[in-house]
């Protein structure tokens, strides 16, 4: 039996970064609607001490909540029954040099379970930014085991969420802005052992394609592509990394994850498809064997790194057919929903229709079709691009209301002007070769450098947008959705928001000491409903605020984007706990008291 999956099934836990192993965010608890949620009041709130972006959500699992931070990724540990006291905490130490190679602020994307098997205790495990691994144990915090991943003296850096299917850890990679060649790591939960390794690119037996790799689609490619789709050794300073999140899927066995962009950024520099950078991939979670890989943006002229959300669900396709689905927002602007046993590709909708670099997705081909008026290179200053280099979705991890049949996407609206330049690799050094300016799309208020973001809800069958809103910012850090017909997200400029997931009408809000870049969690504990939310403004669209940058193309063009993101929010990183009325631990009056012998 996999207890893990099962603890994921309880509402009482929220035991992984997606919720469960398909990722869909979704909780059935009902305490909190659409009714009721303008009542939701702070019930209990802890600071994590630390500045810089906090992404992904704490953990709850076994009546306790597991909060990480950025670097140098503490770990604090609370009991739900009286979170005034820290039951454990870790604070690791690790090599401040790995801060410099990290390419979009220290960010950290968030801790993984293991509900342990009788002779191994439970675990929490954990990324370091410096590319060590670490598996405490979850009761005491005692390091269980660790091992190096990442070398950061080459920019290979660690900010991807652990994630853990049966009793595997899957670990990924940064670094592609800085020319690693990225790979996806599989390792015992139990002793951290590796059990296999598999390349974005180079040779099919690093990139473990074996002689059924996509058999279903073998227009999509299929023996020596890892090589041949470059030029020279280019591979080997290719980028593809990994640093999003995974699903799997216990019924084909098969995990699922993107690789990012290709290195460097200037395409002039690497002519070729550069396979298997921004793919899509289906594979064994025991042998790590592709069974699949669909290539998104064959030759990214952009920096549209696939790693976003693979959310999968059980969807009637449009002939009343049951399929096995899996969901993709990608940076290159369009949505994704591919048949997850095979990889056939089955939708490929605009996620906004002011997508202009692709007119659209040729379904039967599973090729792009350009706007070469959008596309970039050498000597020439690309204006008015859309998405911009951050993509109209980027890290956030959405939702899913299998009720509904509705994805909840947290959206960012941002095009850019691009111009490249050369540039030579050296090892440890930014590999990007452009300069980025980015700005609001076509729906927002350039002048004033607002309207960057939108939230969306998708019907994936018949690519219907049911709602959509604006916002202010980038809604970059995603939603989580309830049977209580509301649908959670914050904002980077620190807002809290509950929307009717039926129509999207604004329900509630509450102003946070600092700006989301994480995503909500749900769960009940002792026959309460909670809401809670990590804040701690930071990640690629804060390096602004974290570093303080005047140059509005420094921070890879970040800067010139969210220059007023500072007039409204400034760092501090931490976790508010949200029910109705505030009702919680705190109702009893004598936790934290000091009661004198
Ligand atoms: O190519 C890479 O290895 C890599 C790593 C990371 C990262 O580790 O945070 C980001 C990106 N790329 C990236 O392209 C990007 O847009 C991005 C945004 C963020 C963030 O946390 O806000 N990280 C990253």
């Amino acid at each position: 039996e996999d207890r893990l999956e099962a603890l994921s099934k309880s509402e009482d836990n929220w035991a992984m970064q997606g919720k469960n192993y398909s990722a869909n965010h979704y909780s059935t608890l009902t305490q909190i609607n659409a009714d009721n949620v303008k009542n939701l009041k702070v019930a209990w709130s802890f600071s994590t001490g630390l500045l810089s972006g906090h992404e992904g959500s704490p953990l709850v699992a076994d009546g306790k909540m597991y909060i990480h931070t950025s670097f140098p990724n503490n770990t604090f540990a609370l009991n739900l029954d009286d979170p005034t006291r820290i039951l454990w905490q870790d604070k690791p130490k690790q090599n401040a040099a790995a801060r410099a190679v990290a390419c979009c602020d220290i960010v950290n994307r968030g801790l993984a379970y293991w509900p342990g098997d009788g002779k191994t205790p439970s675990l929490i495990v954990k990324t370091l930014l410096d590319g060590n691994v670490v598996a405490l144990n979850a009761d005491t915090g005692a390091t269980v085991w660790k091992i190096e991943n990442s070398d950061y003296k080459v920019g290979s850096t660690l900010t991807v969420a652990p994630h853990v299917f049966k009793d595997i850890v899957l670990i990924g990679s940064s670094g592609a802005e800085l020319g690693v060649r990225g790979y996806m790591t599989a390792y015992d939960v139990r002793t951290g052992e590796q059990k296999w390794r598999a390349y974005a690119t180079g040779p099919d037996s690093d990139v473990l394609i074996g002689d059924d790799f996509n058999k279903a689609n073998p227009h999509y490619g299929q023996k020596g592509l890892g090589t041949s789709t470059w030029e020279g050794d280019a591979w080997k300073i290719g980028g593809g990394t990994n640093w999003g999140w995974f699903a799997y899927d216990p019924g084909t066995n098969l995990v699922y994850y993107g690789s990012g962009n290709p290195a460097p950024w200037n395409e002039t520099m690497r002519p070729g498809d550069n396979k298997w950078t921004m793919t899509i991939w289906g594979r064994d979670l025991d042998t790590g064997m592709a069974k699949f890989g669909y290539q998104k943006t064959p030759h990214d002229e952009w920096d549209f790194a696939g790693i976003n959300f693979m959310m999968l669900s059980e969807q009637k396709d449009k002939d009343g057919k049951p399929r096995k689905l899996l969901t993709h927002p990608d940076r290159n602007g369009i949505v994704y929903t591919l048949d997850r046993t095979d990889g056939t590709l089955i939708s490929a909708d605009k996620i906004d229709d002011t997508v202009n670099v692709f007119k659209r997705v040729d379904i039967k081909t599973g090729l792009p079709v350009r706007d070469p008026e959008y596309g970039t290179r050498m000597d020439h200053l690309g204006k008015d691009i859309c998405p911009s280099a951050m993509g109209y979705h980027n890290q956030g991890l959405d939702s899913y209301d299998p009720a509904k049949e509705v994805f909840f996407l947290g959206v960012n609206h941002i095009c850019m002007d691009w111009e490249p330049f050369m540039l030579p690799y050296r090892a440890g050094q930014f590999f990007v070769g452009a300069t980025l300016n980015m700005f609001p799309g076509p729906k927002g208020d350039r002048q004033k450098g607002e309207g960057l973001g939108q939230i969306k809800a998708y019907n994936a069958i018949t690519g219907k947008f049911k709602w959509e809103k604006m916002e202010r910012f980038a809604v970059w850090g995603g939603t989580a959705a309830t049977a209580g017909n509301v649908v959670f997200y914050g904002t980077l400029d620190g807002f809290m928001k509950a929307r009717n997931s039926d129509t999207g009408e604004l329900l509630w809000k509450f102003k946070l000491p600092s700006g989301v870049i994480g995503h909500p969690i749900v769960y009940q504990h002792k026959g309460v409903e909670y809401l809670a939310i990590l804040y701690g403004v930071g990640g690629w669209p804060g390096v602004g605020l974290v570093f303080d940058l005047q140059d509005p193309t420094a921070g890879l063009g970040a800067v010139g984007a969210f220059k007023q993101l500072a007039n409204y929010t400034q760092m501090g990183g931490g976790v508010m706990v949200f029910s109705l009325n505030g009702q919680g631990p705190y109702d009893d009056i004598n936790l934290g008291e000091y009661k004198p012998n």
